[in-house]
């Protein structure tokens, strides 16, 4: 199985890197970037750590080494730091990048479906909701999702799980809506062994909504508190982009919270989606509060205006 990263800047690289350490995921890795010396860098370091994971090739190319591909990642454009995305006060947040990189998508989505049209294609790219929406629109078809609000669904389980004091493992909890400002973190239906969080939470003299707001606040503006250390966020999305090629490769109907066109929302956002072969199967609504509920429905507004504007600045 062939998987390309177009795109091999921080997060491209920490995706390759994950694939290759996952072992036994795909056999061939492609990395494709405009900086090419960047990609050949890359793929040289990377197949020097190869032969520690089950049998896995890395190479750097152009597109038509995409030919054959099952999945394609795309990781390229700009990204919060360049972009200027780190105000915490901007509500706008990563769809400041939306134009900028809608750009980019124009010039990289129809090389890659020539050579590979039958690749399920994978958004990391920030806004990845509604450039997951101008991939459709460009590619012609349907296998398009977005890593969605998997990585703040992870965020949220570890919050809540160093705040209860237990592995994060054990949490569940599920970030829907965007990738971005106006997501909605599902408070009630998160539990940890099967008892609701809210009722272990707030015992030790805090207030829950004191907790509940510090609680959002980290989650919500966790690339920003990463970005602010080290540049980039890079090894969560790799590890999750990685982690969501090996359930497609895999067929494993995963039920995980990734971003995908709903056509009942009309737009792509993350609810509880089926993921497998051909990319997102099914996907659900969870059961949720009138209020988180209401949360959702702006959060879909927000990611309709933004799919519209890619569209609109990729084809004028
Ligand atoms: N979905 C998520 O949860 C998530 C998490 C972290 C970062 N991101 C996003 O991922 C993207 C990449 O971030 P990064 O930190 O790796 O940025 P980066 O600047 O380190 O790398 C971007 C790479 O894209 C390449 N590129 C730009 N335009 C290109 C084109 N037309 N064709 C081919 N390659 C091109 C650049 O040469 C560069 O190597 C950003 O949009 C960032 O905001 C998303």
């Amino acid at each position: 199985m062939r998987v390309g990263v177009v795109g091999v800047g921080a997060v491209g690289s920490a995706t390759a890197l994950s694939l290759v350490e996952r072992g036994g995921t795909c056999r061939e890795i492609v990395l494709i970037d405009r900086n090419t010396a960047r990609a050949d860098g890359v793929a040289a370091d990377l197949r020097y750590a190869a032969p520690l994971s089950p049998t896995v090739d890395v190479c750097s190319g152009g597109y038509h080494d995409l030919s054959g591909a099952a999945v394609v990642v795309i990781t390229a454009g700009v990204n919060e730091k360049a972009g200027g995305a780190t105000d915490r006060s901007d509500h706008r947040g990563r769809l400041r990048l939306l134009e900028t990189n809608a750009k980019v998508f124009a010039d990289i989505v129809p090389q890659v479906v020539e050579v590979a049209p039958q690749a399920v294609l994978m958004v990391v790219t920030d806004p990845p909701d509604p450039l997951a929406d101008l991939t459709r629109h460009l590619a012609g078809h349907d296998r398009v999702f977005s890593t969605g609000t998997l990585i703040d669904s992870l965020r949220f389980r570890v919050q809540l799980a160093d705040r209860l004091r237990v592995r994060p493992r054990d949490v569940q909890a599920l970030v829907v809506g965007e990738h971005g400002t106006s997501e909605v973190l599902l408070w009630s239906s998160a539990q940890v062994g099967g008892i609701p969080v809210t009722d272990l939470l707030g015992q030790d003299g805090q207030s829950l909504e004191e907790l509940r707001g510090e609680v959002e606040n980290d989650i919500r503006y966790a690339n920003i508190t990463i970005i602010e250390g080290t540049g980039a966020s890079q090894y969560g999305i790799g590890a999750v982009s990685a982690r969501l090629v090996e359930a497609v490769l895999r067929d494993e109907r995963a039920v995980l919270p990734v971003a995908a066109h709903s056509s009942s929302h009309g737009v792509t956002l993350s609810l509880s989606s089926v993921l497998g072969a051909g990319g997102v199967q099914q996907m659900h609504v969870p059961t949720m509060t009138p209020e988180e509920h209401r949360a959702l429905h702006e959060s879909v507004q927000v990611l309709r205006d933004a799919a519209e504007r890619a569209v609109a600045v990729a084809t004028t």
